[in-house]
């Protein structure tokens, strides 16, 4: 299956067409830092995975585009419309939310309570879609919503979420502390929801798995800063390890260390050298021009993630000399 919609990001990564949030300069400042100037579009139809470190802020990116933070400067427009003030509630009736601690509002209500409650809130609400999926997933019905396990609980979040008919659904960490067999029926269950209607998610995860099985594309958040966005694909082909074989010429030398795309060079002390590059293919046709072996290697997923960041500080540098 592949969601993957045509998709244009233009110069400064917003104002894209096809986009369900666009964010233009959204600044917030926060205990230790700002998160922002954030300039950036969510793709329409699609799942995007919002990753990066601890206390980067994209709980507080949710959070916006939840309305339930506001920036201190910026702009955001959610469905074409801006909104001053409090989100209306037509607007908000198109979003549902799925947070890591489901709210302890409803502990006391069955899921069926739970759900006629939510009902009010969601016009287009699914019945016969929220009782279908609490019957595939082996969710209790008639226990207190306290007292079922937090795999259950989570699934009933996801299952609410689902049958309220949102346009966008925000999910910030929802697989966090669940066991594998929960995780897998998550995985299915928002990949069910995305082929049945146009739906947009975005969701927060520190799960590479997860990544790898939901997200259409990926943004990396890192000290407050979105680094880009890239489908998921092309993102496995980003960036590369390549191994040379001890050079003696200088010529050829800094040939290889002139090739575009290089952004980490570390001299092993037996001659040979590991560099990591965007561009594994013309470093590598340049070493081998001059008789020079090389390896290249595909990168791990954390590697690929610290790839993103230094080349984001890089070009950050250089746009700062310019
Ligand atoms: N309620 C709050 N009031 C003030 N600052 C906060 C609040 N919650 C979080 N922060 C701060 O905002 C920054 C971003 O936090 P945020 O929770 O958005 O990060 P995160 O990327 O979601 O982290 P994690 O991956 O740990 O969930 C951090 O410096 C954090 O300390």
């Amino acid at each position: 299956m592949n969601r993957t919609i045509a998709y244009d990001i233009q110069e400064h990564g917003h104002a894209a067409k096809d986009s369900v949030i666009v964010l233009k300069n959204v600044s917030k400042e926060r205990r230790q830092h700002t998160v922002g100037p954030l300039n950036w579009s969510l793709p329409r139809g699609c799942i995007t995975a919002l990753v990066g470190e601890n206390g980067t802020g994209k709980s507080t990116l949710l959070h916006m585009l939840l309305r339930t933070l506001y920036p201190d400067s910026g702009e955001i427009s959610w469905f074409g419309q801006t909104v001053q003030g409090e989100m209306p509630l037509a607007l908000r009736q198109q979003i549902a939310y799925v947070s890591e601690n489901p709210s302890r509002e409803e502990d006391r209500m069955t899921a069926r309570k739970a759900a006629a409650f939510r009902s009010y809130w969601y016009p287009n609400w699914d019945e016969q879609q929220f009782e279908q999926l609490l019957q595939t997933f082996d969710v209790p019905t008639d226990a207190q919503l306290s007292k079922i396990s937090k795999g259950q609980r989570q699934k009933f979040e996801l299952a609410a979420a689902i049958a309220a008919k949102p346009r966008l659904l925000l999910l910030d960490e929802p697989s966090s502390g669940l066991d594998p067999f929960a995780w897998k029926d998550m995985i299915i269950m928002l990949n069910q929801a995305m082929e049945q209607e146009e739906l947009t998610i975005l969701i927060t995860t520190h799960r590479m798995e997860e990544v790898k099985r939901l997200a259409d594309y990926v943004v990396l958040m890192h000290q407050g800063q979105i680094c880009g966005m890239q489908e998921k694909d092309e993102l496995y082909q980003q960036w590369k390890e390549v191994w040379i074989n001890p050079v003696q010429d200088m010529q050829t030398l800094s040939w290889l260390q002139e090739c575009p795309g290089i952004i980490e060079w570390d001299d092993k002390p037996d001659g040979s050298v590991r560099i990591l590059t965007s561009d594994a293919q013309i470093l590598q046709q340049t070493a081998e021009e001059s008789g020079i072996v090389t390896q290249v290697h595909g990168l791990e997923w954390e590697e690929l993630l610290s790839c993103w960041v230094k080349d984001y500080h890089l070009k950050r540098d250089r746009e700062a000399r310019l």
